[in-house]
């Protein structure tokens, strides 16, 4: 039994139909990652996990435990990050922790524990007395992170928590979620930024307007919408008539070749889209080297070649049809 399932999850808003039919599961130990374009119901979706909005249909379980039926007994058990969260003036980093570490109900010496560990996980021990507010937010977002720890749940339900952070900040957040899956957490995380959770997800599932349009693992979803390799030339010019003569005989050659669907000019290099349905693994290489054999031949300067790999955003890009509900 997975630590999370939800089955046949609505939400209505009157007329609009913000989750329609949404199901998954979610392991202990595994990160999902909820991807989907503004509006297509990520967080409304999210807030019903977290208990603070009902479904207008559907189930949803929790350690085996219902949801809908039996907020009290689940809530325990789940840590949730909003895409917004506050920090307060005039309280420093340790205050704000230990305020909902009491919250929590947490007292004495397992209050003390639980509080040394968060701030012992998320780095924030050396701030411990800087004022929250005066914060950067890669370090705001920690301090949220800390908070949803405290109380140790089991499943993390995290709206966004890349949103605004600079690249390091990123990649320190994804080492954390990683730590938290590897001791045992279920992971929940929304993004945008779908590079970024393609690294740190061990499944997926893509939302439009509501509805589910992939989900699975990883590997399992890339390959529903595989078929697509995008190779990537670099043609440097010889200075004069000749280069500009080398530029077009590159691209009607590359027009001519077989699975071209477009030849564009980006900068200093062109960029060449070739798709295939179901294509072999193998596909984008073999077709790469013919297209660099051909060009060479032809007395075209290539001096660079480089081959995309195909990742999560073609997945989304393919799967979804960019609709806003
Ligand atoms: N309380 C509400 N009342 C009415 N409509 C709502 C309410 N909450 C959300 N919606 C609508 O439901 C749809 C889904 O919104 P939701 O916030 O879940 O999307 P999202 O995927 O989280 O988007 P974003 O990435 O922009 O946060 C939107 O059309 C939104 O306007």
């Amino acid at each position: 039994m997975s630590l999370l399932e939800v089955k046949g999850l609505r939400r209505d808003f009157g007329a609009l139909r913000a989750v329609d039919d949404v199901s998954f599961e979610l392991e202990a130990g595994t990160v999902l990652g909820f991807i989907g374009p503004n509006g297509a119901g990520k967080s409304t979706t999210m807030r019903i996990l977290a208990t603070l909005d009902t479904p207008t249909a559907g189930e949803v379980l929790l350690d085996g435990y219902s949801l809908v039926d039996t907020p009290d007994k689940v809530r325990p058990l789940i840590g949730y990050m909003p895409d917004r969260y506050g920090t307060y003036d005039d309280v420093t980093v340790f205050e704000f922790l230990d305020f909902f570490a009491r919250a929590y109900g947490l007292t004495g010496p397992v209050r003390a524990r639980r509080l040394a560990s968060v701030m012992e996980f998320t780095g924030l021990g050396p701030l411990a007395d800087k004022l929250t507010h005066a914060l950067s937010k890669g370090m705001k977002q920690r301090v949220a992170l800390g908070r949803t720890l405290l109380h140790d749940p089991k499943l993390l339900i995290l709206d966004e928590p890349a949103d605004g952070l600079d690249p390091r900040a990123r990649i320190e957040l994804r080492e954390l979620l990683r730590a938290l899956a590897d001791q045992g957490k279920a992971v929940l995380i929304s993004s945008h930024i779908l590079t970024e959770l393609a690294e740190i997800c061990d499944t997926c599932a893509i939302i439009e307007q509501g509805r589910l349009l992939a989900t699975g693992k990883v590997a399992d979803v890339l390959a529903q919408a595989a078929g697509t390799a995008v190779v990537e030339l670099l043609v440097r010019l010889l200075p004069g008539a000749e280069g500009e003569e080398a530029w077009a005989r590159a691209e009607r050659l590359l027009w001519e070749q077989p699975h071209v669907k477009e030849v564009s000019r980006e900068g200093q290099a062109l960029r060449v889209r070739l798709e295939q349905e179901g294509a072999a693994a193998a596909w984008g290489d073999e077709v790469a080297a013919r297209l660099l054999k051909v060009l060479v031949e032809a007395g075209v300067p290539v001096c660079a070649f480089g081959h995309r790999e195909r990742n999560l955003e073609d997945a989304f890009m393919r799967v979804t049809r960019g609709r806003v509900a």
